[in-house]
């Protein structure tokens, strides 16, 4: 699969006094996984590139080129959108979106041609500074459970640039394939232990018959397991299923029972 990355180019993950070589190499991971390769230390407490790649192998080029600054400002170099991400919204007075919402604004920015867009991220241990914040444009919160909020710094990251990719590729934001779409049934979805009886009561059934031609069954009971998962069944459906080859069980036993006789 090939996708445009021209917009990617125009992103900037910012981490502000990151102090783990694991959470850095975490966001590294996660920013070629979606191609972003502009990644700025604002003063990291460590960044051994070794150590780096523990958690980010293959990706020596993004960890090269990191650019380590002093300053907000310097990291904010060529920018001229920024974003800040953090878990509790302290700041009435600023925009707060989630990840989608943030990257459909990023991406916009990005593809202007006007400059580089900048998703900040604060220290694991404090966040980003009130300071920092107020540098933003808008802030991003991840919605979460809201007496536990905060993210691993690196699963932050993934997040945000997942949805920068998706934005700015189009890929996985395709509409549901109406082809399979299937009006809302009345009865919950069936269970999934039901499914599997099922599942093997099928696979005896047929076993009744010369159906089966090949040493294992794997390749027509797959098939069978892929058209019933797409068709969504619900529990009356399944029940019903159920019920038919149930039926049938019994019919070819009694056949196989009286053929013997
Ligand atoms: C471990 S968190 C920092 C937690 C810190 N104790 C605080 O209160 O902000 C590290 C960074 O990940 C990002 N992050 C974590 N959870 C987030 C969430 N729910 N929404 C947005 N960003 C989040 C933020 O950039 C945050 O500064």
């Amino acid at each position: 699969m090939t996708v445009a990355v021209s917009n990617l180019e125009q992103i900037v993950v910012i981490l502000w006094e990151p102090q783990d070589d694991i959470n850095i190499g975490n966001t590294v991971r996660a920013c070629k996984n979606f191609g972003i390769t502009d990644i700025r230390l604002v003063r990291p407490r460590v960044a051994d590139p070794e150590r780096i790649s523990i958690s980010a192998p293959k990706a020596m080029d993004v960890i090269e080129s990191m650019r380590h600054c002093a300053t907000l400002e310097e990291a904010l170099e060529g920018c001229v959108y920024a974003l800040a991400t953090t878990a509790r919204a302290r700041h009435q007075e600023h925009i707060v979106t989630e990840p989608r919402g943030a990257a459909l604004k990023a991406v916009e920015v990005a593809s202007s041609g006007a400059g580089k867009v900048a998703y900040l991220f604060g220290r694991e241990d404090a966040g980003l500074t009130n300071e920092a914040i107020d540098r933003c444009h808008s802030i991003i919160t991840i919605p979460t459970r809201p007496d536990y909020s905060s993210l691993n710094l690196g699963q932050a990251v993934l997040l945000n640039m997942w949805e920068v990719f998706r934005v700015a590729t189009g890929v996985g934001v395709e509409e549901p394939d109406v082809r399979v779409a299937r009006p809302s049934s009345e009865f919950p979805p069936a269970n999934l232990e039901a499914m599997e009886h099922m599942y093997a009561l099928i696979e005896r059934v047929i076993g009744y018959t010369e159906f089966f031609k090949t040493p294992t069954n794997d390749h027509i009971m797959r098939m069978l397991r892929s058209v019933l998962t797409r068709a969504g069944l619900d529990r009356r459906e399944q029940s019903t299923w159920f019920g038919i080859f149930h039926e049938l069980e019994r019919t070819l036993k009694k056949l196989q029972l009286e053929e013997s006789e």
